[in-house]
């Protein structure tokens, strides 16, 4: 049998999914933010629910660190990892700090079930049984979804309203894509060494990520249904 060849297997991915990949990346939420055109109550919902999505992302990443420190035969795994969950900290306050000015009260924000889908994954990834090439997959395309989302409103042409441009830096910027970069090199070389059922499983998480992105975003857009 002739050995599938398993080096850059998030490029290649992405190629074969490139539609739904396209659809978390490109969602009209993002554009939205990008052109201008954005209602501000879209925004203020998404910033409500996105920080509940941001504790429940605090433990999933914790657990990613856990797995990498017992399963990674390169140290450097467990610190870019360190660092993701580190900014987290950071990231929390920032939520506070900007609900604040826009009014949003994070005490009572009702989860909507598209968020509640979303932290349900979550969960279910942080069991220990799950394999640490399958959950760093996760980690890598939930950071990458909101990277290449929020730096389309950084471009050139880019009208993105002023009030909104701190939150597209926060993801957009050039620190938080080099981040990105760091875990997909994470990644490929854990595919490498994966088994076949690795890799389906792997690559299954990859696809939820993208579904529950775009899940979020048109929750975001649509107001609660
Ligand atoms: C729904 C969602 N996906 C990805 C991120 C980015 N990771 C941490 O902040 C996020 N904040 N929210």
């Amino acid at each position: 049998m002739v050995p599938v060849k398993k080096s850059g297997m998030i490029d290649r991915w992405v190629k074969k999914h490139l539609v739904l990949y396209t659809g978390a990346t490109s969602h009209p939420f993002i554009l939205s933010i990008r052109d201008g055109t954005i209602d501000f109550s879209s925004f203020k919902r998404w910033l409500g629910q996105d920080y509940i999505f941001v504790r429940e992302f605090v433990p999933f990443t914790a657990s990613v660190l856990l797995k990498a420190s017992k399963n990674s035969d390169d140290s450097s795994d467990m610190e870019v990892i360190l660092s993701g969950l580190a900014s987290l900290s950071d990231e929390i306050s920032w939520f506070k700090q900007e609900a604040a000015k826009w009014d949003v009260p994070l005490s009572d924000v009702i989860v909507h079930k598209s968020n509640q889908n979303y932290c349900r994954f979550l969960e279910s990834l942080m069991l220990p049984e799950l394999e640490y090439s399958v959950v760093v997959t996760a980690l890598w395309a939930i950071e990458t979804v909101y990277q290449e989302s929020f730096s389309h409103c950084l471009e050139d042409d880019s009208k993105t309203p002023p009030e909104l441009l701190e939150a597209c830096k926060r993801w957009g910027s050039e620190g938080f894509g080099e981040f990105c970069r760091s875990l997909q090199n994470i990644v490929n070389q854990c595919l490498e060494k994966a088994s076949e059922e690795e890799l389906i499983k792997a690559e299954v998480t990859f696809l939820r990520v993208l579904e529950l992105e775009i899940e979020f975003w048109n929750m975001s857009q649509e107001g609660a249904k």
